[in-house]
């Protein structure tokens, strides 16, 4: 006899209170990439949220569609099947376990180094009829935001008035750039009521590493950002539009300028969510401190770090640990 049970998801991470906490914004910075104004609109949001939605960019809808459609293929198939891509180490498929370090989410991903042959291994043996298709809507998909992504870090640094404005930019279009791409999947889970939770963690609460994140999803809402007065903000979905985080090297680059987000995306019970997600990373050898142009005489709040020593030490740490931490000047 075939007994059927429910998901188990008594041991999942939960938001309890279902207050709905007022909030002093209405919705987070938008920027116009096509306006010439936008420098200083970057800077302001950085400084103010460490977040904001990109319109009128120049990533191809059909490139963001195909990839939106082969993600899809993927989730869909059986879990004996994708459990043959991981598991994640950090690369790979992974299910319902983030990192490697205890943390859990009501959620299911791919992870990928975007500069190694290696990843597309561990998917040939899932999508076994033909994996160059995800292999290609990956590659079409990325470099086509990391190309915003530079756009985006050009104008940070011409708004910061930093010379030459490729500061950062050349560090994601370094060869050796050290950046990842990730696809989550957040099924819905209809049993929330059940445990009298309001809402399950799809991702708990969380800064990213890496210098920049560029977030696109379907039309699910789910994310949410922790605001400076301790609310969390929930972000409307868009699905043409992108949404960019601060991470924790820009953070020290700026020398605490800007803030790296906290954010965490919360399950639906009814609409499953897919987001994709492009780390923008410098080489693991780049010394991350603050720019010298931004000091003015100031001293920097960090110790001297490479964003290996970082990295090392950050996949060591669970999702809601602050991890810049170890790295602060005690002055
Ligand atoms: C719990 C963890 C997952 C994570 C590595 C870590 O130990 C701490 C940082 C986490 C994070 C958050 C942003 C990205 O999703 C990610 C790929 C990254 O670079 O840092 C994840 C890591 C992961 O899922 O492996
Ligand atoms: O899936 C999302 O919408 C956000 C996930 C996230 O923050 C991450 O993968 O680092
Ligand atoms: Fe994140």
């Amino acid at each position: 006899m075939v007994v059927l049970t429910k998901p188990a998801i008594t041991h999942f991470p939960i938001v309890k209170n279902s207050f709905k906490s007022p909030s002093y914004i209405n919705d987070i910075p938008v920027i116009d990439l096509s306006k010439a104004n936008s420098k200083n609109l970057i800077v302001n949001a950085c400084e103010e949220f460490g977040f904001f939605k990109v319109i009128n960019h120049d990533v191809p809808m059909e490139f963001i569609s195909k990839l939106e459609s082969e993600a899809v293929k993927f989730f869909s198939s059986p879990l004996s099947e994708k459990l043959k891509a991981g598991p994640a180490d950090p690369f790979g498929y992974g299910n319902k376990k983030i990192g490697q370090n205890g943390d859990i989410g009501w959620v299911e991903y791919i992870l990928l180094s975007t500069n190694s042959e290696f990843n597309y291994q561990k998917f040939a043996s899932v999508l076994g009829v033909n994996p160059e298709n995800i292999r290609a809507a990956v590659n079409d998909y990325v470099s086509s935001v990391k190309k915003m992504s530079c756009e985006i870090l050009e104008k940070l640094a011409e708004g910061l008035k930093i010379q030459p404005t490729n500061v950062l930019s050349k560090l994601l279009m370094d060869e050796k750039s050290d950046s990842v791409f990730r696809l989550n999947h957040y099924p819905p889970c209809p049993d929330i009521q059940e445990f009298n939770a309001k809402n399950l963690i799809g991702f708990g609460e969380h800064t990213d590493p890496q210098i920049m994140s560029i977030l696109r999803s379907n039309n699910t809402s789910g994310l949410q950002i922790l605001l400076k007065n301790g609310n969390w903000f929930s972000v409307p979905s868009d699905q043409n539009s992108f949404f960019v985080n601060v991470g924790d090297s820009l953070q020290v680059m700026t020398n605490g300028r800007f803030k790296s987000v906290k954010h965490r995306v919360l399950t639906n019970s009814v609409k499953s969510r897919l987001s994709m997600i492009y780390f923008g990373g410098p080489p693991l050898s780049e010394k991350i401190a603050p720019l010298p142009s931004l000091m003015e005489g100031k001293d920097s709040l960090y110790k001297e770090f490479t964003w290996f020593e970082y990295k090392k030490s950050a996949y060591k740490t669970r999702l809601a640990d602050n991890r810049l931490v170890l790295f602060e000047k005690s002055l």
